[in-house]
């Protein structure tokens, strides 16, 4: 894959489509354009254009623009060929495109590799232009965007820049303890911003989990035992009967999985077999799949049957210590209000609907609370999550050595201002002399 190749690609949607939109990038873009629609267009305007391949013949007209490098999205020469969204129209044209010598169809995120290569995006702004297309819910939407945005770049490029001032100043003291105009104390101020920067990297880190909810969605898992009204529940919740209700215990066994919306929240309920003793084959891998989503799940809804011990079904729970449960009493309906107390139980009833909306309530308790935009600046992959904590472990090692070792020192700032500088892939390590010079007058 050489830098002189010119790429195109299919950039909108599945076809036919009312518009179709085609972009080149690379240096052969120019000639492509002078080729197939007789002239490069003004930079940045939308111009009317027959469009040909390179017989002459026209294949459709549309709307062309032109953004000569590095003003374009990918910092090379761009242009963008906005068609009828047929599928014949758009492949004579791919196929057009790929005749001219040079030109050749892009590979998956190409463009996007090519404006990070050329210094347009950062890699946290790349990840979340891929977490804008790959959005489905408003909280996705607005977490991708302040990703894309670069709000959560300059929070890194800031920690790099400080981590960075901090080694240069301790490098400067090592390496010119003998001048005068190198301040001996500077160590002291230097300790108070790294202890600053720690308190912002575990703020930071907090909103980890809230990240990994928003992109990967809340997982809630249904269980009880057979015939609770699991899978009724599942159906309710979804609005459909995606999942088979009989009065026959054992009915489910596959773990049967629905994608919800909750107030901009992906959350994935996941239906699963009753759990009993068997010595059915099919239920037996039924019940060990639902073990297993149960081992995935961030937060569980437990149906208890009337006939179960609720003290019991507790008290095992609790030696478990895993997601965090809701305990529901189903079929509220057919209560006579004879039965013992529900205590921290929730009535539901799937017949009536009673409970439900309080049922949804508690399961929004256990989403993120994410106010203003300012709170979508959280880590959004693990890729980040382990960088910072790498960073503010190495942070931490840097303040516990005495102020004796100087090298111990600089060498953990260093770690950590990589650690970071990884995260959006600029790590910059040369300029610590400029940082040097540009604080201190050595060698008056
Ligand atoms: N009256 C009443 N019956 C219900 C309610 N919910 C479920 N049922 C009935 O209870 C029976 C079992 O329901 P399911 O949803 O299949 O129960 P399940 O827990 O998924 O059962 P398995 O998959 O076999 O473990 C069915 O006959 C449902 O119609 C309810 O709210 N009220
Ligand atoms: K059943
Ligand atoms: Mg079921």
């Amino acid at each position: 894959m050489g830098v002189n190749d010119t790429i195109f690609a299919l950039s909108s949607g599945g076809l036919p489509s009312g518009v179709a939109v085609i972009r080149i990038s690379g240096p052969g873009c120019a000639d492509a354009l002078v080729a197939m629609v007789g002239k490069i267009p003004p930079p940045r305007h939308a111009s009317l254009c027959s469009i040909r391949n390179r017989n002459g013949d026209v294949l459709d007209q549309g709307l062309v623009l032109f953004f000569p490098n590095p003003a374009s999205f990918t910092g090379e020469d761009s242009a963008e060929l906005h068609l009828h969204g047929g599928r014949a129209t758009v492949r004579a044209t791919l196929d057009a495109l790929a005749a001219f010598p040079g030109l050749r169809p892009a590979e998956a995120g190409e463009f996007s590799r090519r404006a990070f290569h050329n210094g347009k995006l950062d890699l946290v702004k790349i990840e979340g232009l891929a977490d804008i297309v790959a959005a489905q819910t408003e909280m996705q939407r607005r977490l991708a965007l302040e990703h894309a945005a670069g709000g959560v770049s300059r929070l890194y490029d800031d920690w790099t820049r400080r981590l960075t001032h901090a080694r240069a100043m301790i490098e400067a003291e090592l390496d010119f303890a003998d001048e005068d105009d190198v301040p001996g104390a500077i160590a002291q101020t230097i300790r108070e911003d790294l202890r600053a920067i720690c308190a912002e990297l575990r703020r930071h880190l907090q909103g980890a989990r809230a990240g990994e909810i928003i992109r990967d969605g809340l997982t809630v898992v249904i269980t009880g035992p057979p015939n609770v009204g699991k899978s009724s529940l599942i159906n309710y919740l979804a609005g459909r009967d995606i999942a088979i209700v009989t009065d026959i215990p054992g009915t489910t066994r596959d773990v049967i999985a629905v994608d919800l919306d909750l107030d901009g929240f992906a959350v994935r309920v996941l239906d699963t077999a009753g759990i009993r003793e068997t010595a059915e084959v099919v239920e037996q891998e039924g019940i060990r799949r639902a073990r297993s989503a149960l081992a995935s799940a961030d937060l569980i809804l437990r149906l208890v049957d009337r006939s179960e011990d609720f003290a019991a079904v507790s008290a095992a729970d609790c030696a478990d210590r895993g997601a965090p449960i809701i305990y529901i009493a189903p079929k509220s309906d057919l209560d006579d209000g004879s039965g013992a107390s529900l205590g921290e139980l929730m009535p539901i009833s799937t017949r009536t609907g009673d409970g439900m909306d309080a049922l949804l309530d508690r399961i929004r308790q256990h989403l993120p609370r994410l106010t203003d935009a300012a709170a979508f600046a959280i880590p959004s992959r693990e890729r980040h999550n382990a960088a910072l904590r790498t960073a503010l472990h190495a942070i931490e090692d840097a303040l516990a050595f005495d102020s004796e070792s100087l090298e111990l020192q600089a060498e953990s700032l260093r770690l950590a201002a990589n650690a970071v500088g990884r995260i959006t892939g600029r790590v910059d390590v040369e300029n610590l002399l400029d940082v040097i010079f540009s604080e201190f007058c050595i060698g008056k």
